[in-house]
């Protein structure tokens, strides 16, 4: 397989659950080496998506690639390259917590190494206890290891942070980013925009089964402003004077104003796709 093939290629996907049409045209790709976030509304179809993309669900049309082939059909060998940590995790083993994730490695011929991801991910600190009696955040940060721990080249993790706390989440985090330096293609679906702004090469924005944006973060913040007469200047005020802020602000607006333009300030990054998401859903409702 050729690493210049997008790791998944979803093209024109439609489904349709009796009278619910959950995807509806849905386009979605994702590169080698890079994070790319799924985002949308609840019931907007990510999951559904990522069950076509996994092989859990065939779409009615469209089609979809992961690794080159056709993940309904695919056989076992794709399967074992392909990581997939999905919502509720369906974890209920008896067996204690590490010796699961022992197990999951031992199926795979290149694993990562066991203990130094449940080091990094805070699993040894239960690692003795029932899979059955952990908390919801533990049994995510477990599912997501074994979604990882074969050293996936493509790892889907539906809402991979939901139920963290912060500190585990931001490890979660560095352990994503460093997946997806070693070239592994990483899709994400969240509704955490800190998880965006932190973690994502690329991202796309659906809603009603379809994609409504796609890009690198700035380009779909960029895009929408430009969409709707809008630029977002970026500058760094230096030698200010202390308290010549407000002044200064007042000018600018007069200054935008004489170009017929209004002046608004951001507060930049996560906020700044926030309200471009809420835009985008408040266009296509
Ligand atoms: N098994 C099912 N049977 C019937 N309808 C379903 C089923 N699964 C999902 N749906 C419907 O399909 C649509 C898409 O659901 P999906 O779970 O893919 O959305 P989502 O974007 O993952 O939502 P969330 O952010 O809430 O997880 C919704 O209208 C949902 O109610």
């Amino acid at each position: 397989m050729h690493n210049d093939t997008p790791a998944l290629v979803a093209e024109d996907l439609t489904l349709s659950y009796g009278p619910v049409r959950a995807l509806d045209g849905l386009d979605l790709r994702a590169e080698h080496g890079a994070v790319t976030a799924v985002l949308g509304p609840n019931g907007a179809g990510k999951t559904t998506a990522i069950s076509c993309a996994t092989g859990l669900l065939r779409p009615d049309g469209g089609s979809v690639r992961v690794l080159g082939e056709d993940p309904w059909r695919a056989g076992p060998g794709h399967r074992a390259r392909v990581g997939v940590m999905i919502q509720d995790g369906g974890l209920t083993s008896g067996a204690p917590a590490l010796t699961l994730l022992r197990y999951g490695a031992s199926l795979h011929a290149d694993p990562l190494d066991v203990d130094e991801v449940a080091q990094h991910l805070g699993i040894d600190e239960f690692g003795g206890t029932l899979v059955r009696r952990l908390s919801g955040g533990q049994r995510q940060r477990l599912a997501l290891a074994l979604a990882i721990i074969g050293r996936p080249d493509l790892v889907f993790l539906d809402e991979p942070t939901a139920g963290m706390d912060p500190s585990i989440r931001r490890r979660v985090r560095t352990l994503i980013k460093g997946l997806a330096r070693t070239g592994t293609a990483v899709v994400l679906t969240t509704h955490l925009m800190d998880d965006v702004a932190g973690l994502a090469d690329s991202v796309c924005v659906i809603a009603r089964g379809r994609a409504l944006a796609s890009g690198s973060v700035d380009e779909v913040i960029s895009d929408h402003q430009a969409g709707r007469g809008a630029a977002c200047l970026q500058a760094t005020l230096r030698d200010i004077e202390p308290g010549s802020l407000d002044a200064l602000t007042a000018d600018l607006q007069s200054l935008a104003a004489k170009h017929g333009a209004r002046l608004e300030l951001g507060a930049g990054g996560a906020a700044d796709l926030e309200s471009v998401l809420l835009d985008l859903m408040e266009e296509d409702a």
